[in-house]
């Protein structure tokens, strides 16, 4: 296949036509018979050709030019022919007697050994309509060829590819030799015409009238069905009319005998009592109401005026329709009494018998279709249920929220540690239950023993009693907050192990924490272990995994404070009397400093000048906490453990986020973020190595100096609704998604857009590093070769056997070869040796002046002899 071409417009305008203008065809069809007689040599030995169908002439026109001279051509159709030399033409109907009686005239007693059929119906309408219409054409046409053609003769027709095309096809096959199909190029492939060579024609003595009759050739398959067909194709038919009403249907096996009229009309009572309701339905155009009986039905409630409606013109009703009707029927027939009577004739002996014990038996029957109906409706609610929950877990898998627990992949990543989705309550509950129930983790109760451990596997019932006083609920659902939290921090460790970019912005973050703590060290030193309790997040969870794991034998219970925020910690306690464990404690007793609380924490803090000094403070304190850092990883454990124990009594918060490190007692401390702070300073920092690199920092800067704004109204822009939101007791997920989120929207100008770009641009057009080099290297040289003639001259001048001229003219020259640039390279043209020029020996055609023959092999050579020769020179050095 071609490319498609277009239908409209110029694409017509193709090859071909350009090809008819150009050789004198008056249409480009002209070329479909040059190419069919091309591939099948028809016209060369033939002497006399019909076209049917041959205006505008172009088909004439190969004829003539293609078959012998002195061959008989005959043009007919509709439309008269302009002459053509040696052809006869006239206008007609190649349908009627007349055509046929004008050609017999002109043939007079001859045969014609080509007949030609190229036409189409001048319709235009509808493809379907189309299509019909060109098939019977064809086999007018047909009817025409089998009367003219001589035995052996060839037929040529044009066919669309429609239903009618293999039965076109048949009928082809039962008069001719050989039959074949093809698409001449020349034809678009847009068209559906196929055109039909038919050659060897057999000319029979009899020919069956049916193989020329569209009725027959063209009849619907099952209305060919023998022994009472046309009943059952009427059948059909009308069957049809009723099923598919939208779809109209031609009526190519004529009407019925007797019934030379379209319209028909049935009375109702046909209809009602009819075996065939369907048949009757399709097969009229209205249903009447004539006898008085009938007359009576149309009273009936029944009978609406809907019915009345339908009743009047079949032909313009929809499926919808028909049920309706079909319906009325039934429900007359009932009214009637004719649908009961039946069904009493059938059941009365059996039901009369049987009736008491049908009535207990179909109770149970009853009784058992419901429980069952039940049950399946039960398991389907449940089916649906686990789906939907699978859906979700499967959901939050993609979206990297949970782990493959929850719908049955058994979980790989030791390091997830057999959390669950951190969403999911349930889960969360039921992993509890199993790791000693929900008091466990919150620590109120103490130790748990292994015979709670016991109760609550085994008896669930009473474990649900406990948990349903209020306090135990209330307990449960802090416990199942902490469990949360805990699986936030293991997926962002699971976040951070995966995504490098993660580690760097959390590391960041870690850092800035650090920085913060930094800031009181500076005045406490006491402190700086302080801070580093705030860095263990994921190793606290990681701990406290470990230890729950052992948590049945949890100890000092007593020491620890209640709620959620300590449990996280009691989690991270050591549980056994190891030796790590007295290390712990030794160091517990080293640190039992006061903790500073929130308002001595944030007196510390306000006490320094932090706006001036801490920018210049920041570079010290990452190189500190730099420097810290491997240090204070390793000893964070136990630092974490002195901070737990040390707080007990006071409203600590073990969240890792900096601002829950300082109590938040004043409102003071709620406007002013500290870490704010601190971010301004490493902005500032981040702004004086490269300067401003966001739209919404240059259209603050360009505003401030445009005096749009005054610097009191940036700041007091800054307390907007997002600087004073309470972060108090908000789970760090939440934390975490509002950070993302929940800022303000700052305007940025196209100037200041303009601006970044300009910038970029500027960044842009530096040279890359190799270019300056060997820009400064060159200008180095320049430098040296200058110099090196300087002090020629200064030699040449201290001489004296020179006279003052000579020495003057020996200088100049020194110095202009010193300014002199060398000597200019002469320009070799390179020739490739492809194409034209492969293989030429001496000076390529065509080429001037210097020349150098290269080819992909000498390159690659060169390169590998540069190569060998370098690394020689180094084996050498070394
Ligand atoms: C595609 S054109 C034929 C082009 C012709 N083969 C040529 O090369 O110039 C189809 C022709 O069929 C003609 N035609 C359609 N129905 C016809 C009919 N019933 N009797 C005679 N000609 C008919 C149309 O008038 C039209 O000119």
């Amino acid at each position: 296949m071609g490319k498609s071409q277009k239908k409209t417009g110029k694409g017509r305008l193709d090859k071909y036509y350009k090809l008819a203008k150009e050789q004198g065809y008056r249409a480009r069809s002209a070329f479909k018979l040059i190419q069919l007689n091309k591939k099948y040599n028809f016209l060369e030995s033939a002497r006399c050709c019909i076209d049917l169908c041959a205006a505008p002439g172009g088909w004439l026109q190969v004829a003539s030019k293609y078959m012998p001279v002195n061959s008989v051509i005959i043009g007919v159709d509709l439309v008269p022919i302009k002459p053509i030399p040696r052809v006869v033409t006239f206008a007609s109907d190649i349908t009627t007697p007349q055509c046929r009686n004008l050609i017999r005239a002109e043939v007079k007693d001859w045969k014609a050994d080509v007949v030609l059929h190229d036409g189409a119906p001048n319709v235009g309408t509808a493809w379907i309509q189309d299509a019909y219409g060109q098939s019977e054409l064809v086999l007018m046409s047909l009817k025409l060829a089998v009367e003219f053609l001589v035995k052996g003769g060839t037929f040529v027709t044009k066919v669309f590819r429609s239903a009618d095309y293999n039965n076109l096809i048949w009928v082809f096959n039962q008069l001719f030799g050989k039959v074949e199909a093809t698409k001449p190029p020349s034809s678009r492939n847009v068209s559906a015409e196929i055109f039909v060579v038919c050659r060897e024609f057999l000319a029979p003595k009899f020919i069956d009238p049916k193989f020329l009759d569209p009725k027959h050739v063209f009849k619907d398959l099952s209305a060919s069905i023998p022994d009472g067909s046309d009943k059952l194709a009427r059948a059909h038919n009308a069957e049809a009319n009723v099923f598919q009403p939208e779809k109209k249907r031609r009526k190519r096996d004529g009407y019925e005998d007797g019934n030379y009229t379209l319209f028909k009309s049935i009375p109702v009572s046909e209809l009602i009592h009819s075996t065939d309701p369907i048949s009757v339905l399709g097969s009229a155009n209205k249903i009447t109401f004539q006898t008085d009986e009938e007359k009576e039905w149309l009273k009936f409630e029944i009978t609406s005026g809907d019915v009345k409606a339908n009743c009047d013109d079949l032909k313009v009703l929809g499926k919808g329709d028909f049920k309706a009707l079909i319906k009325w029927r039934l429900a007359l027939r009932e009214e009637l009494g004719l649908d009961v009577k039946r069904k009493d004739t059938e059941d009365a002996t059996e039901t009369v018998e049987i009736i008491e014990e049908a009535d207990e038996e179909q109770m149970i029957q009853d009784e058992l279709e419901r429980s069952n109906a039940e049950n399946v409706a039960r398991a389907k609610r449940d089916r649906r249920r686990a789906n939907e929950i699978r859906n979700k877990t499967i959901q939050r898998m993609q979206l990297q929220m949970t782990a493959p627990m929850d719908i049955g992949l058994e979980l790989q990543d030791a390091s997830l540690g057999g959390q669950d989705d951190f969403f999911d309550l349930q889960g969360a509950e039921k992993g509890m239950r199993k790791r000693g129930g929900v008091s466990n983790l919150i620590g109120t109760e103490g130790v748990l023993s292994q015979e709670s451990d016991v109760d609550n596997d085994s008896d669930n019932a009473s474990d649900e009693e406990i948990l349903d006083s209020e306090e135990e609920r209330e307990k449960k659902t802090r416990g199942l907050e902490n469990e949360l939290d805990g699986m936030y921090d293991s997926y962002r460790s699971r976040l951070r192990e995966r995504d490098a970019k993660y580690k760097v912005r959390e590391g960041r973050e870690k850092n800035k924490e650090r920085e913060a703590w930094s800031g009181i060290k500076k005045n406490d030193s006491s402190d700086e272990e302080d801070s580093d309790a705030e860095g263990g997040g994921w190793e606290e969870m990681e701990r406290a995994k470990g230890h729950n794991d052992n948590s049945s034998s949890s100890g000092d219970s007593d020491d620890e404070p209640e709620g959620p925020k300590t449990s996280t910690k009691k989690r991270s306690l050591p549980t056994t009397g190891s030796s790590r464990d007295s290390k712990r404690a030794r160091l517990l007793t080293k640190l039992k400093e006061p903790i500073p609380s929130g308002s001595q924490a944030s007196k510390v803090w306000f006490s320094q000048d932090i706006f001036a000094g801490i920018s210049d403070d920041v570079k010290d304190i990452e190189h500190e906490v730099r420097e810290e850092q491997d240090v204070e990883m390793v000893d964070v454990e136990d630092k974490t453990v002195d901070i737990e124990e040390e707080n007990t009594d006071t409203d600590w918060d073990d969240d890792e986020d900096d601002f829950e490190v300082v109590p938040q007692v004043g409102e003071d401390v709620d406007m002013w973020d500290v870490a704010n702070a601190d971010e301004d300073a490493l902005k500032q920092a981040h702004i004086k190595k490269h300067g401003l690199t966001t739209a919404e920092a240059v259209t603050l800067a360009q505003q401030l100096v445009n005096r749009e704004k005054t610097k009191t109204q940036l700041i007091n822009d800054g307390f907007n609704r997002y600087s004073l939101n309470a972060k108090d007791g908000l789970p760090s997920w939440f934390l975490d998604d509002e950070t993302k989120h929940y800022k303000p929207n700052i305007p940025v100008t196209k100037e200041a857009i303009a601006a970044l770009r300009a910038k970029q641009r500027a960044l842009d057009a530096r040279p890359i590093k190799k270019i300056a080099e060997a820009k400064a290297r060159k200008k180095y040289k320049a430098a040296q070769k200058l110099e090196k003639a300087m002090k020629k001259a200064e030699g040449v001048n201290d001489t004296s056997d020179m006279s003052e001229r000579e020495k003057a003219s020996q200088i100049e020259k020194l110095m202009r070869k010193g300014l002199s640039k060398g000597k200019p390279k002469k320009e070799v043209k390179l020739v490739v040796a492809k194409g034209v020029h492969k293989g030429v020996k001496g000076r390529p055609k065509g080429v001037k002046g210097r020349y150098a023959m290269v080819d992909s092999r000498m390159k690659k050579e060169v390169r590998a002899k540069k190569r060998t020769e370098k690394a020689n020179k180094k084996r050498k050095r070394a």
